[in-house]
Order: structure tokens, then C-alpha cells, then sequence
């Protein structure tokens, strides 16, 4: 399907501005889209601003844009979902909770004027279905996945559900291009392509260390120098954010029910302390 200047998006909506919606904000601003992102308090988007404002430096300092105050004049930070009415693509990247992006879904429902509205989420491997049927227009919902660091990796995961039309989906392709990355197609099955394979790797390193069998460094030192990997899977852990390991890790479960996806009692009781990787400061490293 081809798609034509008037079905392209770029108006777009971000909702949850931590490690993922402040990178997608990026990468949709410095492709000059408008983007407006809905955080849920004063303190979230004061720390969301101040994630942009450091990578855009970054980004600066590196030449790839020429300055970061250009970009973040298309960035718009508000509190009130009723900001989003005029968006053509909104795209939901909130806690990976199931009860939580379902309620978000229908609020989205009820704000978004545009009747042909693109709703993505960002979810690592909740049912698209299941945000699909939260709404009167399951057509329109899709799973885009990115990629942490957003800025970095040129990864897309495209996710229909059952119900999304093949409009929607090459929109979201045609937008998910358009910001540079690469897209490739998943059915939707918690963990889409990427997490049912990198998941499981990160709970047996997990295991391995919980043994006692090698350390967190040599672990990490092993699959860097032994397989190339950019980091170690421990240190990947902590990036990703050992909630959200934990929760793609208990969808991965629940949908089918292998062993190799149940959460280690470890990484249960670290999310419980409230070690969270490297957004609380603390996981399998201090940072
Ligand atoms: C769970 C989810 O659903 C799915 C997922 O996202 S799973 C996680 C997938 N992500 C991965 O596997 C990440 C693997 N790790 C890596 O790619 C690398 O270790 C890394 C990019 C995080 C850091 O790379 P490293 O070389 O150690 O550090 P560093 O030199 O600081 O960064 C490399 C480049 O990335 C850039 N970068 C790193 N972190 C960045 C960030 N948060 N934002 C923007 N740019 C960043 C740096 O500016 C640098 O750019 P340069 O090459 O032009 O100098
Ligand atoms: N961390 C990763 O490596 C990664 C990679 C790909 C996809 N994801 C997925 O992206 C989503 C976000 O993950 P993250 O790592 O950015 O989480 P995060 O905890 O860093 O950020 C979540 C943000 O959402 C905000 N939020 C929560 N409820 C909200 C609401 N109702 N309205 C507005 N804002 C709200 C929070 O204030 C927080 O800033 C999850 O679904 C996760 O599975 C994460």
C-alpha cells in the first residue's frame, strides 16, 4: 500500500515521558515533527525536559544537529491528555502495566479528535489486542516498538492485532521510517520478536549470578569480549530497568508458560527493594 502526503502523520503525541517516550520525543522532533508529550506530574516532566535537553546537548556536541534549543522548540511538555485532540499519531510509552495502559487506551479514545488517529504503544509485550479492544477504534491501534537507547537503535517492531487495519499499519511504517529507523513485521505474541529471545538470555545470566557461578563483572566481561555483545546482559538488565524486565518477563510467562521466562526469585526481590538498574541508581551495578 502506498501511502499518500495527506495520509503521512506529524502531529504527534507521546504519553509517559521516562527512558523511552524521551527518546522517541527526540527522534520524532529532530525529524521536524511536533510532538507534544503528556507526563503525569511536575516532578516526571521536569525529568523528562531534562533527559531530552542532555541527549539534544549530546546530540549537539556531536554535530548530528545544530543546536538542541532548535529541536526543543517542537517539543511541547504538558500534564493534560486533552492536549492530544489534534494528533494524528499518539504514541503510548507508560509503565509497563497492563491495568495502567488499558485505562490510558480508552482515555485516549475519548480525547482524540482526529477520526483517523494513529494510537501506537510502545509496549514490550502486552497483547495489542488487548489495548486495541479498550477502544472504540481497534483499527487504529498497533504496537510500535522501540529500542533503548531510542536515539541509537534503528530497530522498529511493527505489531498489528487482529483487528489493525493494513492502513494503520503502513502509516505507522511510513512514520516509523520517516524517523529513520527500520522496521520489521511481528505477530502479536508477548514479546514480539526481539524481547522472546533477548528475555530469556537476561534471566539466565540472572540465574547464573543469583548461583553464585561467576560474578556480575565476569558475566557481563564474558558476553562482551567473548561474543561481541555491546554490553553484558547484566548491564543490559540495568539499562532496561529491572521493573520492566520483571513485567516483560511475567506477560512472556503468562502467555507461555515456559520455565525459561519466570522471573528469578533475584530479580523479584530487587525490584521489590526498589533497585531498579540504572534509572534508580542501583541494579546489578551502583551508577
Ligand atoms: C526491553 C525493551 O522492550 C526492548 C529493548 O530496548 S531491549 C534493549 C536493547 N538495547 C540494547 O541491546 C543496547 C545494547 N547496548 C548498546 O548498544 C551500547 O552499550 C550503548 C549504546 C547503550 C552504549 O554504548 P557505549 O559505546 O558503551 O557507550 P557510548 O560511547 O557512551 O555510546 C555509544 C554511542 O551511543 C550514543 N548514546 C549512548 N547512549 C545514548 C543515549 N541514551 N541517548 C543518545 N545517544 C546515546 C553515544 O553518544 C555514542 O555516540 P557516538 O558513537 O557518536 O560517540
Ligand atoms: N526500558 C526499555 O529498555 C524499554 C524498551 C522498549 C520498550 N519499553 C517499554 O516502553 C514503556 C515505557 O518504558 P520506560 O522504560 O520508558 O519506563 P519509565 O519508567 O522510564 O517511564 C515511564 C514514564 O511514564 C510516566 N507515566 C506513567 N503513567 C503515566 C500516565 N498515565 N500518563 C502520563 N505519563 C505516565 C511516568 O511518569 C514515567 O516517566 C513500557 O511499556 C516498556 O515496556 C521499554
Amino acid at each position: 500500500m502506498t501511502i499518500s502526503s495527506e495520509q503521512q502523520v506529524s502531529k504527534v503525541g507521546v504519553v509517559g515521558g521516562g527512558l523511552m517516550g524521551s527518546g522517541i520525543v527526540e527522534v520524532s522532533a529532530r525529524a521536524g515533527q511536533d510532538v507534544v508529550l503528556v507526563e503525569s506530574g511536575v516532578d516526571s516532566a521536569r525529568a523528562a525536559k531534562a533527559r531530552l535537553a542532555a541527549s539534544l546537548e549530546r546530540a549537539a556536541a556531536k554535530g548530528r544537529i545544530e543546536s538542541a534549543e532548535g529541536v526543543l522548540q517542537r517539543v511541547h511538555v504538558v500534564s493534560d491528555l486533552g492536549a492530544l485532540a489534534d494528533r494524528e499519531i499518539v504514541v503510548e510509552a507508560i509503565v509497563e502495566d497492563e491495568t495502567a495502559k488499558v485505562a490510558l487506551f480508552k482515555e485516549l479514545d475519548a480525547v482524540v479528535e482526529d477520526p483517523r488517529a494513529i494510537f501506537a504503544s510502545n509496549t514490550s509485550s502486552i497483547p495489542i489486542m488487548k489495548l486495541g479492544v479498550a477502544t472504540s477504534r481497534p483499527g487504529q491501534v498497533v504496537g510500535v516498538h522501540f529500542f533503548n537507547p531510542v536515539p541509537v537503535l534503528r530497530l522498529v517492531e511493527l505489531v498489528p492485532s487482529l483487528l489493525t487495519s493494513p492502513e494503520t499499519l503502513e502509516r505507522s511504517r511510513s512514520w516509523a521510517t520517516g524517523l529513520g529507523k527500520q522496521p520489521i513485521d511481528c505477530q502479536d505474541r508477548a514479546g514480539f520478536v526481539v524481547n522472546a529471545l533477548l528475555i530469556p538470555f537476561i534471566l539466565s545470566a540472572i540465574r547464573m549470578y543469583e548461583s553464585g557461578f561467576a560474578s556480575a563483572e565476569d558475566i557481563d566481561r564474558g558476553l562482551v569480549l567473548g561474543a561481541a555483545h555491546p554490553q553484558g546482559p547484566l548491564a543490559l538488565a540495568d539499562l532496561i530497568g529491572l521493573d520492566t524486565t520483571q513485567a516483560v518477563a511475567e506477560s512472556l510467562y503468562e502467555e507461555f508458560k515456559e520455565p525459561l521466562y519466570a522471573a528469578p526469585p533475584l530479580l523479584q526481590r530487587m525490584v521489590a527493594a526498589g533497585l531498579l538498574g540504572r534509572k534508580s541508581g542501583r541494579g546489578f551495578y551502583t551508577y
